[in-house]
């Protein structure tokens, strides 16, 4: 038995957990110290050394992902493949339990899970059947409600709120939402872990039948584990299981999801004779980076208080650019990502961290423009978005009333009152006639087989298209794209629903707003600029986004980055008001957790750390001055390296204050100065924004005021300065 190469090339408190005797215990250190490594390798150890069979083992990872990855290395560990083992997500694992007891948990044979996303869907319908009005009841807020509760282990009969006339709303919408649930076999993604609970609790063998199975019970990023998960872990280990969780205090970033982050103070009050193990060498990071981030979570007072070193060479220092705005920015991102590229490395090694989905916008496009394939992952490419195809349907019907695609999609988004069987006639008639559903639609009205609401449901329908590409036929592109968020009710639509998502919806709908503005179509096109602009849209979506076996730089907020680790990290979008964001600069506890998520955001970098701000932002349709996040202001500066360009002369310091030369002095070889006002022949009056280059190669980039910022040769572009 090679039992050395489980312990080979680890430090003494990693091999104590792994080889520890069977015992509770609590890993607790900081990022890159190898956690994930330790909970890896005691499986293995297990296995091998103490012949624990893979079956009495389960083990909880946070994503899908690091589920698959931690199996994977547990295989090449113990050179097989693996049966019997239990190793996914809570989510996963009470999804499996259910599967296989389906009776016990009262569900039918084929329960269907439903999304966030169909949550609300059916939230909506119910709302409307108990004649609640969805400003005064959102859905978000009734979702939120009935999450939160079911995270408490709440079933409405156990909620005692009587005296409050708005919770007892809530109280009924859950109550009616469960029954149709339950009726028609809906699990939703709390309700998993709420009835893989009861499921402890009411059926006592089936508990005992899994307390004898799992021996074993494994836990990364305990940190950011809910009540009810704790509740479920707590049952099933009963007695007889052994317990090991890993975790980080400093990196709990879930609070605002349910997340406790008590749990592990929990953890060993419940889970008698817990040994703590900490683990204090950082494995991942140079001694700069490692240094910054132990600085930056130093701010924090709520702490359980930890260690970290690297014997690391101290690398790079972390740039921080200024840059101008958000283009600028992106383009920064990229240049770099190219350089490394070119000096051999894989792009796969490079990664991109954003505080809010929105931003990914800007640098898929510059992605794009200099085709680098990226991939995004835990969301969607922007093109991609629910709301964003919303917003680009009504465009397309406005471009091309028989866009069948687009016409299903918003006929009745959002909701004007024509129903399932009102298309579904408008379907037929059109395939019978073989007419398109736009034609169709106003034959159907027109003869009258439409009658009453649905009729004047659909009327108003086609004359809202017909009205929205008459009144916009004329304006600007972003002008138009504005008008129809707001004329088409879809903006109110996802207002109304409020909430994280909802809102991240919103902002994303403003966003398409600047996506529009500084759209440039290709020279040679003959098209509309709507159309280009929507085929543009189209290809976007559909191709770029490399698939599983292209090297492509990662792209992710900084949520989803959690756990992984990367070369080369790029933090953007690094301003306060973006992050941390407005609201939660003003309270405490959440100002910490942007914090920590920082934290998070810089220990994912191994040998190079970019962070950036940008001095304006055009992000969801505003323009907005920002200035440098305090987190950079918390870094320690001889970490910091200062990225001047030279072609760009004025640069925000990272304490904030700006250097004296801004905009001064900015003639360079283009002939102009940053913030000129300049005219061109065909776009107008603008300003001056950034330039690059020398010489014939030279470029401006002029924010115009109809057809917002470009780049332009200065040899061709007959600018004058004005
Ligand atoms: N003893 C060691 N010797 C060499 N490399 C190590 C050692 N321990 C861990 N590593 C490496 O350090 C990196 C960080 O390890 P790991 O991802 O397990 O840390 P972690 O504590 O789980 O981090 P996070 O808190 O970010 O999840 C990995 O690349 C891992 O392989
Ligand atoms: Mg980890």
């Amino acid at each position: 038995m090679d039992v050395s190469s489980l312990l080979d090339g680890m430090n003494d408190e990693q091999r104590e957990a792994v080889a520890a005797p069977a015992q509770n215990m609590l890993v607790l250190a900081g990022a890159g110290s190898g956690k994930t490594r330790v909970l890896v390798h005691r499986i293995a150890w297990l296995m091998r050394v103490e012949q624990v069979p893979a079956s009495a083992i389960l083990a909880v990872t946070f994503t899908n992902k690091a589920s698959s990855e931690m199996r994977g290395r547990v295989e090449e560990l113990l050179g097989g493949r693996l049966f019997g083992l239990w190793l996914g997500t809570f989510h996963g694992l009470a999804h499996r339990l259910l599967r296989a007891h389906h009776l016990d948990a009262k569900l039918p044979q084929d329960f269907q899970i439903l999304d966030s996303d169909d949550q609300k869907r059916l939230l909506r319908r119910i709302l409307k059947g108990m004649n609640l009005d969805e400003k005064q009841w959102p859905v978000r807020q009734a979702s939120g409600f009935i999450n939160a509760r079911k995270d408490e282990g709440l079933r409405p009969k156990d909620i005692q709120i009587l005296h409050d006339p708005v919770q007892q709303t809530y109280q009924r919408i859950y109550q009616v939402y469960q029954d149709t649930c339950d009726r028609a076999g809906l699990v939703d993604f709390a309700e998993l872990l709420l009835r893989a609970h009861e499921l402890w609790l009411h059926k006592p063998h089936i508990l005992a039948h899994y307390q004898d199975r799992f021996r074993h019970i494994l836990v990364d990023e305990f940190q950011d584990t809910n009540s009810i998960q704790y509740a479920w872990l707590q049952m099933l280990a009963g007695t007889q299981a052994r317990v090991m969780i890993v975790g980080d205090d400093d990196q709990s970033i879930y609070g605002w999801r349910g997340a406790k982050v008590e749990n592990i103070a929990r953890f060993l009050q419940d889970f008698p004779g817990s040994e703590t193990i900490r683990l204090e060498q950082n494995y991942r990071s140079t001694s700069t980076i490692l240094k910054a981030a132990n600085t930056l979570i130093a701010n924090n007072a709520e702490r359980m208080g930890k260690e970290l070193w690297t014997q690391d060479e101290a690398g790079e220092p972390i740039s921080v650019y200024a840059a101008f705005n958000e283009v600028d920015e992106s383009r920064f991102v990229v240049e770099r990502i190219k350089q490394w590229h070119n000096q051999g490395n894989a792009l796969s090694e490079a990664a991109i961290l954003y505080r809010n989905n929105a931003q990914s916008r800007v640098l898929e496009e510059s992605l794009i423009q200099a085709q680098l394939p990226y991939r995004i992952y835990g969301g969607l490419r922007f093109f991609e978005r629910q709301e964003i195809k919303d917003a680009l349907a009504y465009l397309r019907l406005m471009n091309n009333r028989d866009d069948e695609a687009a016409f299903e999609r918003v006929v009745n988004t959002p909701t004007r009152g024509i129903g399932e069987r009102t298309l579904g006639l408008i379907r037929d008639a059109a395939k019978e006639r073989e007419l398109t559903l736009w034609q169709a639609a106003w034959r159907l009205v027109e003869e009258k087989i439409l009658a009453g609401r649905a009729a004047s449901a659909v009327s108003r329908f086609l004359a809202l298209i017909n009205q929205l590409e008459d009144d916009t036929r004329e304006l600007p592109l972003h002008v138009q794209t504005d008008r129809v968020i707001e004329t088409s009710g879809l903006k109110a639509m996802y207002q109304a629903e409020r909430g994280e998502k909802a809102q991240a919806r919103v902002e994303n709908l403003e966003e398409l707003v600047s996506a529009t503005r500084q759209f440039t179509p290709a020279e040679d096109d003959d098209m509309s600029l709507l159309s280009a602009f929507l085929s543009h849209a189209a290809l976007e979506a559909g191709e770029g986004q490399a698939d599983k076996f292209t090297d492509a730089v990662q792209l992710m907020t900084l949520h989803s980055a959690k756990g992984l680790e990367f070369p080369l990290v790029f933090m953007v979008g690094v301003e306060e008001g973006m992050f941390p964001s407005q609201q939660s600069a003003e309270e405490s506890q959440r100002l910490e957790e942007e914090r920590r998520l920082a934290y998070v955001g810089i220990t994912r970098a191994m040998s190079k750390l970019y962070i950036s701000h940008a001095e304006t932002r055009r992000l969801y349709g505003k323009e907005m001055f920002h200035r440098p996040s305090r987190f950079i202001k918390e870094l320690p500066n001889d970490c910091l390296d200062e990225v001047r360009l030279k072609a760009t002369v004025s640069r925000a310091m990272p304490n904030g204050r700006f250097s004296q030369d801004r905009v001064q002095d900015t003639f360079n070889e283009t002939g102009f100065k940053l913030g000129q006002r300049v005219t061109h022949p065909k776009f107008g009056e603008g300003i001056v924004l950034n330039f690059e280059g020398a010489g014939n190669h030279s470029r401006v980039q002029v924010n115009f005021e109809g057809s917002g910022s470009k780049w332009l040769v200065t040899a061709y572009a007959r600018l004058e300065a004005l």
